[in-house]
């Protein structure tokens, strides 16, 4: 049976969520060396909800880490808007963090400090005691406390992922963005940090926007994926619903008939893209 997804939604307005974020006719283009322009994306509308997982997967190129940018305030749009509970974004923000891939870590400073340096950054106004909590529990929610005053060459890379997402989380961002947070990790590692930020997630709901390349990771863990074009000019093509309630069980989930047709569904839906591209 053919699987059909129960939301197909290229023009933003998701059924299930509030318009938390709202990326309205997102144009991005960057000036070539002829003098012409090369357009990433083109026409690009979602909205995302306060407590909402969203995933995002695409073929490489296609413009997804350009989207993730955009909202991060790293990269400004050519056209077209992107706001945040109602509010433009034109630059970084602290309501607004980044988990990158290669970690981004300060290798001077320990575990603990990487993670105390962003807190002090953002959150001024908190007295040194507070802080000094904050910071023991997100270590604590990561299980880092063990290698708080390690320094990021002397632990593994999903340790290292822990503490970006440490650092992400503890300065109470309303919306978390993640590029390929587990792509560097091997599977095992790879599997555990999901369930681990998918605890964190369940207990302290917020929104979420997640690049990925893997269909599995994005079925298990969001709410919604959102299925990319290829580039130039990409843009949303589909919005899969996925139905399955947190917390989510992987084997239980795997084994069932929705889904098989959910990820076949994307798969083909990649496969169909990449074929087109040829
Ligand atoms: N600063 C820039 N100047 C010019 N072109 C750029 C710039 N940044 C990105 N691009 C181009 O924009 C396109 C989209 O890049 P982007 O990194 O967003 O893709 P992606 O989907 O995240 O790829 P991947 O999955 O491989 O990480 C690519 O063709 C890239 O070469």
């Amino acid at each position: 049976m053919k699987y059909t997804p129960s939301v197909v939604d290229t023009h933003g307005k998701a059924m299930s969520s509030t318009n938390f974020l709202e990326i309205k006719n997102l144009v991005k283009a960057y000036p070539t060396p002829d003098k012409g322009n090369f357009v990433v994306l083109d026409g690009v509308n979602l909205t995302i909800g306060e407590n909402e997982f969203i995933s995002v997967i695409g073929h490489s190129g296609c413009g997804k880490s350009t989207l993730l940018k955009i909202v991060a305030g790293l990269e400004k749009a050519s056209s077209g808007s992107v706001r945040l509970d109602g509010k433009e974004i034109h630059k970084p923000g602290a309501e607004r963090m980044m988990v990158f891939q290669n970690y981004s870590l300060l290798p001077w400073l320990t575990v603990r400090e990487n993670i105390r340096l962003a807190v002090d950054e953002v959150l001024k106004n908190a007295k040194n005691a507070e802080r000094i909590s904050i910071v023991n529990q997100h270590l604590a929610m990561v299980n880092l406390t063990p290698a708080a005053d390690k320094y990021p060459d002397e632990i593994s890379g999903g340790m290292k992922q822990r503490v970006g997402i440490a650092r992400a989380l503890a300065i109470r961002p309303k919306m978390l963005l993640m590029d390929e947070p587990f792509g560097a990790l091997d599977a095992l590692t790879r599997g555990k940090l999901q369930r681990q930020v998918l605890d964190i997630w369940e207990n302290h709901r917020q929104a979420v926007m997640m690049i990925t390349h893997d269909v599995d990771e994005a079925i298990y863990m969001s709410d919604r994926i959102v299925l990319m074009t290829n580039g130039p000019a990409a843009n949303i093509r589909e919005i899969l619903e996925v139905p399955f309630p947190h917390p989510r069980d992987r084997s239980a989930m795997r084994n069932s008939k929705e889904y098989f047709e959910l990820r076949n569904h994307a798969l083909n839906f990649l496969d169909k893209y990449f074929t087109q591209e040829e």
